[in-house]
């Protein structure tokens, strides 16, 4: 679904955040991509969608080329790209449904977004997104009435409604409380394996990214040092993304979070992750 073929950004203070990353993303795979401050994943996700130009290297979507594309050829390319963002970006003064129905801006035309006249079948859709992330009683609503929960669950819907090929997830949950980080994590996984989806979910959260995801790839200075399943991160694979010190922090963390939540979690995971899996794959 997804390949990059060495892919490279060096920005013009003459950073380097990506250093020849190559990697494949089948449809129906959510990726968690993991790695310290500044070790590029931001930037790998914003060159997918081409918001940072990369310096070199290839991008494949399908079988487009989204690295060759011009300007017309990217704003349609983009459609099938959801991005969910940590702090949601919704419009906080339009109501969910609007904010859910801005996710079909790229396909109407300019005077019927103006004027948000949008065709019966766009907020058809806009109503079946709502009810598979529970918000169906929140529709009229302002974003600013919601909680951080419900306001990325409009951005998953808003992400959604465009039916993309691929989630490009920055930081979903960093926003959120480690419960609702779950719930959200959750719905992302679970509806990425129900639409056959790819997804790679940037996220900070160690822990929670091996609780859900099937795949971990890790960053470390730009290049792809860790990639393989959540349960081969181990102490080898942490230090070699995050280095001693700042593994043992991050294991520190890990093991908190697991105590906390866990327990609590855990029981009601085992049963949802395995079929989820089994059927994504
Ligand atoms: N707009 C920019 N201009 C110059 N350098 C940048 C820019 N954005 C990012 N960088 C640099 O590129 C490198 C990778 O940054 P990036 O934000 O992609 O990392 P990250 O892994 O997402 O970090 P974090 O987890 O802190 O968000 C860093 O060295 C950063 O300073």
């Amino acid at each position: 679904m997804l390949r990059l073929e060495g892919l490279s950004k060096r920005y013009a203070n003459g950073d380097r955040a990506l250093d020849h990353i190559d990697l494949h993303v089948p449809a129906g795979q959510v990726v968690g991509l993991i790695g310290p401050s500044g070790a590029g994943k931001s930037t790998l996700i914003r060159c997918v969608n081409r918001l940072v130009e990369p310096s070199e290297g290839k991008i494949f979507l399908g079988d487009v080329e989204l690295t060759a594309l011009g300007r017309a050829g990217l704003r349609q390319a983009r459609r099938r790209m959801g991005m969910i963002f940590q702090e949601y970006a919704l419009v906080e003064r339009l109501s969910v449904m609007e904010n859910v129905l801005s996710g079909r801006l790229g396909y109407v035309g300019f005077w019927r977004a103006w004027f948000r006249r949008f065709p019966q079948a766009d907020i058809d859709r806009a109503f079946a997104v709502l009810d598979r992330v529970s918000l169906m009683d929140h529709v009229d609503k302002r974003a600013d009435e919601l909680s951080g929960g419900q306001r990325q669950r409009v951005g998953i819907a808003r992400a959604l409604v465009q039916e993309p090929d691929i989630l490009l997830v920055d930081e979903p949950t960093a926003s959120l409380d480690p419960k609702t980080s779950r719930q959200i994590m959750r719905l992302i996984v679970e509806i990425c394996a129900e639409r056959n989806l790819a997804a790679i979910v940037n996220i900070h959260d160690v822990a929670l990214a091996q609780m859900f995801v099937q795949r971990i790839v890790g960053l470390r200075a730009g290049r792809v040092v860790f990639d393989g399943p959540p349960e081969s991160l181990d102490p080898a694979a942490l230090t070699a993304i995050y280095g001693e010190e700042d593994w043992s922090k991050t294991m520190t963390r890990e093991e908190e979070a697991e105590d906390r939540a866990h327990e609590a979690a855990s029981e009601q995971l085992r049963g949802v992750r395995a079929p989820l899996i089994a059927e994504a794959l």
